[in-house]
């Protein structure tokens, strides 16, 4: 058969461009090391059925502190050890200072406009500034003590109220008491559907976090939808929005000294000034972030902290006896009363080390492409910045799996370790600026939580029967809630 003009000088090209294929000099650029891939999914299939922070540690582990992943379309560096973190988180923290697009940051948080995915930028500056000068600064913490001390007393009550040996479920009484010590800095006393915010808050919260389909695979919208994500996030945010819409409309502004207004007054006050010009949607995705951001990471602290001291009796003897030496029989506790207790202090600095409620931090993505130590980096990959394996680094840490936290002792840096070898906020520009109100919302419950009461476990189960697993969503939480017996 004799073939066409067209068809051979066809052929003729397919064999041309495969034989160039083969016989291409391999490409001289050095690749960062990697587990074995698969087609589509990449690495994805090594991290199924893992804790994705743990499964990622195990593959640093394996491959080295900074490693690639290619988590299906998404290309990402991870990186693992204090080293690492330090040389990225300064160096190169400005060219990592992007956060990725997300599904959930589009529809949720109004296209991005909050200040946890905001890109790099003009706009993610200011709301910086804002959070450093107004909403999340010493004074403005200081001045929501009282309701600490309101909410934690309330707490207080209720365990006494439900009775000396009876079990109770402390991750719902916790939860319940910092998203109302937030929703009444955000908004003042008692709004009316406090209740149903709270529970969308946990929604969100419970549809972030881990790798999902849509955010591995941005540019196939089909999987977004069929995956039923993009109705479900769209679902929550017309109800959360409809929320929102409603306490600012409801919302009187309660003071005309500044000391005393809430997080809502001040975001109104500056809605219109041309100091910081915030649209409502602005305000709104403003908002979301207190919240989203601040309840389950302070109480997933709160409730780890109380695990391992359940766990560890020594510890819990000495931290109960340092706070009730102090308080000497007193019976509502104010925060001047237990800012300089040493053991409280280092108790909660050995929970975050091993229970970072964010352990992979919030993704990062490059800005331009970058070389880091020879390996060409491509604009817009990401970053994580595995804190779990980094608190536990064997290298750094003596028993890095044992809850001691003797080992801060003589240790000045409370939330950062001076080699970046602890980063339970992170670090560089994106760290959390919250750390000062996550840390007063952490101690005032624990210490009510640990004075007032005794625990142990129900059915008589010895300290070390308490379940550990945990659950990985938009923060690292316990799996099964936290059901302990009291006696007073
Ligand atoms: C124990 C409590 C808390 C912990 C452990 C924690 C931890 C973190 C971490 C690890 C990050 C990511 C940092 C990075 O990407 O490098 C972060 C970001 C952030 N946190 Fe917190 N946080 C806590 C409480 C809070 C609270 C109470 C608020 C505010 C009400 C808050 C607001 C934020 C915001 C707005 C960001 C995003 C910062 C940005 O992207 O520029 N956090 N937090």
């Amino acid at each position: 058969m004799e073939l066409s003009l067209t068809t051979s000088i066809a052929l003729a090209t397919i064999v041309l461009i495969l034989y160039k294929l083969a016989t291409r000099p391999k490409s001289n650029k050095k690749r960062l090391p990697e587990a074995s891939r698969l087609p589509i999914i990449g690495h994805m299939h090594h991290l199924i059925g893992t804790m994705p922070h743990r499964g990622v540690m195990e593959l640093a582990r394996k491959h080295g502190s900074l490693m690639h992943l290619q988590l299906g379309e998404v290309s990402t560096i991870v990186v693992s050890s204090p080293k690492w973190a330090k040389e990225i988180l300064t160096t190169y923290d400005i060219t990592f200072a992007n956060r990725p697009e997300t599904l959930t940051g589009e529809i949720i948080a109004y296209h991005n406009t909050d200040i946890v995915l905001a890109p790099y930028g003009e706009y993610w500056r200011q709301l910086r500034k804002l959070c450093t000068l107004e909403l999340l600064s010493v004074k403005k913490v200081k001045s929501f003590q009282s309701i600490r001390e309101e909410e934690c007393w309330n707490l207080v009550k209720e365990v006494k109220e439900s009775g000396s040996g009876k079990p109770i479920s402390l991750s719902e009484s916790i939860f319940k008491m910092i998203a109302t010590i937030l929703s009444r800095a955000a908004f003042g006393k008692g709004i009316k559907d406090q209740r149903e915010f709270t529970e969308i808050v946990k929604e969100i919260l419970r549809q972030t976090g881990g790798f999902d389909v849509a955010d591995i695979f941005p540019s196939k919208k089909f999987l977004h939808h069929l995956s039923g994500k993009r109705a479900r996030l769209t679902s929550i945010h017309k109800k959360l929005d409809t929320l929102i819409n409603n306490i600012v409309a409801e919302h009187h502004v309660s003071t005309s000294s500044k000391a005393n207004e809430t997080l809502l007054d001040v975001l109104l006050r500056l809605k219109d000034s041309a100091e910081f010009p915030l649209t409502a949607d602005n305000v709104k995705a403003i908002i979301l972030d207190m919240f989203g951001a601040g309840t389950d990471t302070s109480s997933a602290t709160v409730e780890w902290a109380i695990s391992e001291l359940i766990r560890c009796p020594r510890a819990m003897e000495k931290v109960q006896a340092e706070l009730r030496q102090a308080l000497n029989g007193k019976e509502q506790i104010h925060e001047e009363d237990i800012q300089d207790l040493p053991y409280l202090n280092l108790v909660i600095r050995e929970t975050l080390r091993l229970h970072p409620p964010l352990p992979l931090v919030m993704p990062r993505e490059c800005r331009e492409p970058v070389n880091l130590a020879g390996y060409e980096i491509a604009n817009k990959t990401k970053l994580i910045v595995n804190v779990f394996a980094i608190n536990r680094d064997p290298e750094y840490w003596k028993d890095a799996e044992a809850f001691i936290p003797e080992r801060f002792e003589n240790n000045p840096n409370n939330i950062m370790g001076a080699d970046y070898e602890y980063l339970p906020f992170g670090a560089g520009r994106r760290m959390c600026p919250g750390a000062a109100l996550g840390l007063a919302n952490v101690q005032l419950p624990l210490a009510n939580i640990l004075y007032h009461f005794n625990w142990k476990l129900p059915n008589g189960a010895s300290h070390d029967q308490l379940d550990m697993t945990e659950s990985f969503g938009a923060t690292v939480q316990r799996k099964t809630e936290l059901i302990l017996v009291p006696s007073f």
